[in-house]
């Protein structure tokens, strides 16, 4: 897209339309769908306090993200971190009730949200340390849905004395739950780490990613910053907007303690459109006013950022559009 807008940095503006048509390619039928042999599927790590989940997830991702937005691209679920791995992309899912610092009891009541959080993860890695396994972890691992792949995930291996220990916990631990795997490990290990993408792979289902290639790997900033501006958009336009519109970056420069951000918001209908500019172009503006001052003080430099906000029917379901988005 080149779009070369006319307006100052971080008004908001709204592009021609004009490109739509081309994008939906006139006559015939949308292309089949087909993921190439790609995966992508949502992950969560449960644990009791200090087994290490903090610990591994960094390792996965590289670096932590946290988004707020009650309406992340995966429904219900904040994002805690991205990473693609080949043709394989791992998202990996905040869980609400397993907020278990400070001792804070797990009961009964946490058990319906955990449930719920837990129910559209493909995966989830229960953590404990290696040859340990007390209350609380098993208070966390009766909270786990019954027909869910869990994978068991002995952290802090390099912290036990005796190897033959293992055996008969593995043993002892299989009797507990049937997990889909044990995997014995230490996330403070990169090559362990390394060969847990590997295990994983599997239970990703397979289907195009949900996000860019370098999501969260070595261009982060650019994740970012259509994060934030994806949830001031759904925090500005309440419940009134539908999930599948997404956020595009068009541009990201950097130019010394200066971040120049141009951004597409990519709606299917006019009416959504309308909805995310308001009335006099206030809402638009606001969305980019909130979205820049964020990213500045997250980024910790001066950010320009444009707006745009653009009409692509049926986006979603296009291999096309989404290649034409950079998706592939
Ligand atoms: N020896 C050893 N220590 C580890 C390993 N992984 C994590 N730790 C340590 O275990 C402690 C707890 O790690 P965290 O990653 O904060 O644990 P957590 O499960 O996220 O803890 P909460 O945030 O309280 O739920 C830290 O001191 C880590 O350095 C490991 O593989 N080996």
């Amino acid at each position: 897209m080149n779009n070369t807008p006319e307006s100052p940095p971080e008004l908001p503006s709204e592009a021609p339309d004009d490109e739509a048509a081309e994008v939906q390619g006139g006559a015939g039928e949308p292309p089949e769908y087909d993921s190439k042999g790609r995966r992508c599927g949502l992950l969560a790590i449960v644990g009791r306090p200090n087994v290490g989940k903090s610990t591994l997830l960094n390792a996965l991702v590289g670096q932590k993200v946290s988004i707020t937005s009650r309406k992340a691209q995966t429904t219900r679920h904040r994002i805690t971190g991205v990473r693609t791995v080949e043709d394989s992309q791992f998202v990996f899912v905040d869980t609400p009730g397993f907020q278990t610092k400070h001792g804070t009891a797990l009961n009964r009541n946490l058990n319906r949200t955990v449930l719920s959080s837990l129910s559209d993860v493909d995966v989830v890695l229960f953590m404990v340390e290696a040859c340990r396994f007390n209350t609380d972890d098993a208070k966390v691992l009766s909270l786990l849905p019954e027909h869910k792949p869990v994978i068991l995930i002995a952290n802090k291996l390099d912290a036990v004395n005796r190897r033959a220990d293992m055996v008969p916990w593995l043993k002892a631990m299989q009797e507990r739950r049937n997990f889909s795997e044990f995997v014995p490990l230490s996330a403070q290990k990169p090559s362990d780490v390394e060969r847990l993408f590997a295990i994983l792979k599997p239970y990703l289902p397979e289907q195009d990613w949900f996000y860019e290639e370098d999501a969260l790997t070595d261009r982060s900033d650019r994740f970012l910053a259509s994060e934030i501006i994806r949830e001031k958009l759904f925090r500005l336009t309440g419940d009134e907007l539908p999930y599948n519109c997404t956020v595009v970056i068009d541009k990201f420069e950097e130019e010394g303690h200066l971040k120049r951000i141009a951004a597409s918001i990519v709606v299917e209908r006019d009416a959504h459109k309308g909805m995310i500019i308001g009335g006099g172009g206030e809402r638009l503006k606001r969305i980019g006013s909130e979205a820049r001052q964020e990213l500045e003080t997250l980024m910790d430099s001066k950010v320009y950022l444009e707006l745009w906000v653009k009409v692509r029917s049926g986006w979603a379901d296009s291999e096309e559009h989404l290649r034409s988005y950079g998706y592939e």
